[in-house]
């Protein structure tokens, strides 16, 4: 069965700001490469969206704008209504949870335990409110069990799960995640999208990983050349066997967008 989906809109409330505003980004790396040529991209509070795009279409740049690691060339980002600037940085970074593709480049401390307190913590939270916090971003990853483990002594999807939960014990505005279903079994890549389905957070998801994109988002924005050139909804998207050809998305073999059945949110 095929089911249509519609995009959800940003939230239009003048009180209620989106979860991610860039107006007009561009950015030239320091040797002159320009790799974003003003881009525009509003996602609104609970929206799942996938940032798609052949190798070298800026996505890594642009979310390395989101929570400030690049300072924008021209235009402007605002998360949750806060300008993405040096003065808001360490609020920018609690609102802007980004999980890496690889979960060792988090986790660094001798418990898991830890490593999902490690960022609270250093916000100020302690005693109860900090344990609480950890208990709640565990339990959403369902690692509540493997608190006191070391992380290295987990599997690498068990990590990247641990990932999330350090990121969400920030209670962020806004998961960015970069390619969250690679190196994932077809056990872990379903868990994890359970998972992802299941939190009550804007997601913004990098992936080249167009079944999960459809699977998990209703809506992706396709950034090619430094350029946003598509925005809709997944399902529609993959199904433009022109727009596929023309920014190298490849679908796996066999794979027919039209049959599949979106779970919903
Ligand atoms: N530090 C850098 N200095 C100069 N150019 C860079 C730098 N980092 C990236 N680029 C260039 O900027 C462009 C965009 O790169 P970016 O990493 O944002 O693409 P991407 O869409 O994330 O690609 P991929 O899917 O391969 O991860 C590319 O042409 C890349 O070569």
């Amino acid at each position: 069965m095929t089911v249509a989906e519609t995009p959800r809109t940003p939230a239009t409330e003048p009180d209620v700001p989106p979860s991610l505003q860039v107006s007009g980004l561009a950015y030239a790396y320091p040797d002159g490469h320009q790799a974003l040529f003003g881009v525009d991209l509003t996602v609104a509070r609970g929206e799942r969206v996938a940032l798609l795009g052949p190798n070298g279409a800026g996505k890594t740049t642009l979310v390395l704008h989101l929570n400030g690691i690049l300072d924008a060339g021209a235009g402007t980002v605002t998360v949750a209504g806060l300008p993405v600037a040096k003065r808001n940085l360490p609020e920018i970074r609690r609102r802007v949870g980004i999980v890496f593709q690889d979960p060792d480049d988090q986790l660094f401390m001798p418990t898991v335990r830890e490593d999902v307190a490690f960022g609270p913590a250093a916000a100020g939270l302690r005693g109860a409110e900090l344990e609480e916090r950890v208990r709640t971003a565990l339990e959403r990853v369902g690692m509540a069990d493997f608190a006191d483990r070391p992380p290295h002594h987990l599997s690498f999807g068990q990590r990247r799960r641990v990932a999330v939960a350090t990121v969400l014990a920030m209670e962020p505005e806004i998961l960015v995640l970069d390619e969250p279903s690679s190196n994932l079994d077809p056990a872990s890549r379903r868990e994890l999208a359970d998972i992802l389905r299941s939190l009550d957070v804007t997601v913004l998801m990098v992936t080249h990983d167009l079944p999960y994109a459809l699977e998990l988002c209703p809506r992706s924005v396709v950034l090619s050349g430094g350029v946003i050139t598509a925005d809709g909804s997944t399902q529609e998207l993959l199904c433009d066997e022109e727009l596929m050809r023309a920014h190298r998305l490849e679908l796996p073999f066999g794979f027919d967008p039209r049959s599949v059945t979106v779970p919903p949110r």
